[in-house]
């Protein structure tokens, strides 16, 4: 029996893992491989899992980050899939603050040794995050150049936001942190299977342990309002919203308009997607020693009140 192919994708959050995921997963299709997904989210609940298509095998890890606290899970989550379908590849979306090697490691287990073919980790950069890295945390910058040095594969996404000669420099300091991975510059994590698919795994080395909940003292926050919110008052709090806040994903329906929306924030910008569902207006917040209590009662005052 052929081994599955297990690709790991990596990246701090809000790079462009589940953009990348999407893109995969459409070429996957047209070459008639059968896949599975595990994805794994820092949050009580999923925002990302709509990116993958019904028909696809989908494992969910959420609340807790694979790399540490619930890589038992992962392993559990494995063992399903293995047993249940028969597969070409497995792909693995980490949290955006996961160590992929500590990822490898939770595949590793004897228990699949005959049946994984552990074939390469994927790291996606944000180019506009990579510039700006000195703003982030010793913890959480001393994650980004793992993520990077035990990549095989390196995507400067988001390279639309950089110039040329930005480009040159970005791309030497990856080549720099890992010398013998492959680097490639994507706009939308725009990729061919084949860029990634043929490229060797790397002999694991040593790394700096960096642990979720640990280390990085990172939390994430689920928000339900109760009604819709005031559009105005929720762009003046993105303004003003604290920079320990790196991530914001979820749901939400506007006081002036019926229409519900698919909201991202990564790195200071805002994408709002309008959705066809109708889905509880929600928001996941994940950021470094977030001050809960705060960001429930600023959240509590952007709902619509009865005179707005
Ligand atoms: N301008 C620009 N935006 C991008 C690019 N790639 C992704 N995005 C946007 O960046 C946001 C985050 O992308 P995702 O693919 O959700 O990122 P992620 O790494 O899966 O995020 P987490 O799982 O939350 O860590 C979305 O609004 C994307 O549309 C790119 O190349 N350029």
């Amino acid at each position: 029996m052929e081994k599955i192919e297990v690709y790991i994708l990596s990246g701090f959050l809000g790079a462009g893992k589940t953009t990348l995921l999407t893109n995969i997963l459409k070429q996957e299709k047209e070459q008639n491989r059968k896949i599975a997904v595990v994805m794994n989210e820092l949050g009580k609940i999923s925002i990302d899992s709509n990116a993958v298509p019904e028909d696809t095998p989908l494992k969910e890890l959420l609340n807790g980050c694979v790399c540490c606290t619930i890589s038992g899970q992962l392993e559990a989550h494995l063992q399903g899939l293995i047993q249940q379908h028969e597969l070409d590849a497995i792909y693995i979306e980490t949290t955006g603050i996961a160590h992929p090697v500590e990822v490898l490691d939770a595949c590793l287990s004897p228990l699949f040794a005959e049946k994984l073919d552990m074939r390469s980790i994927v790291t996606l950069v944000d180019a506009l995050r990579w510039n700006d890295r000195s703003s982030l945390s010793v913890q959480l910058r001393q994650l980004l150049l793992e993520q990077v040095k035990h990549a095989d594969t390196v995507l400067l996404n988001k390279s639309d936001s950089l110039t040329e000669s930005q480009k040159a420099s970005v791309v030497m300091e990856l080549q720099t942190l890992n010398s013998s991975g492959r680097i490639l510059l994507t706009e939308y994590a725009n990729i061919k299977l084949s860029d990634f698919q043929s490229v060797k795994r790397k002999k694991s080395e040593e790394h700096v342990v960096l642990h979720a909940e640990k280390s990085l003292r990172m939390r994430s926050y689920v928000h339900t309002f109760t009604c819709p919110v005031d559009l105005e008052k929720f762009e003046e709090f993105l303004r003003n919203m604290p920079d320990n806040i790196y991530r914001i994903k979820g749901y939400l329906s506007f006081s002036k308009s019926r229409d519900m929306y698919l909201f991202q924030y990564s790195y200071g910008t805002p994408v709002y997607l309008k959705e066809e569902l109708v889905i509880k207006n929600t928001l996941v917040f994940i950021g470094e020693n977030l001050e809960v209590e705060l960001l429930k009662r600023n959240l509590k005052d952007l709902e619509m009140t009865l005179d707005s």
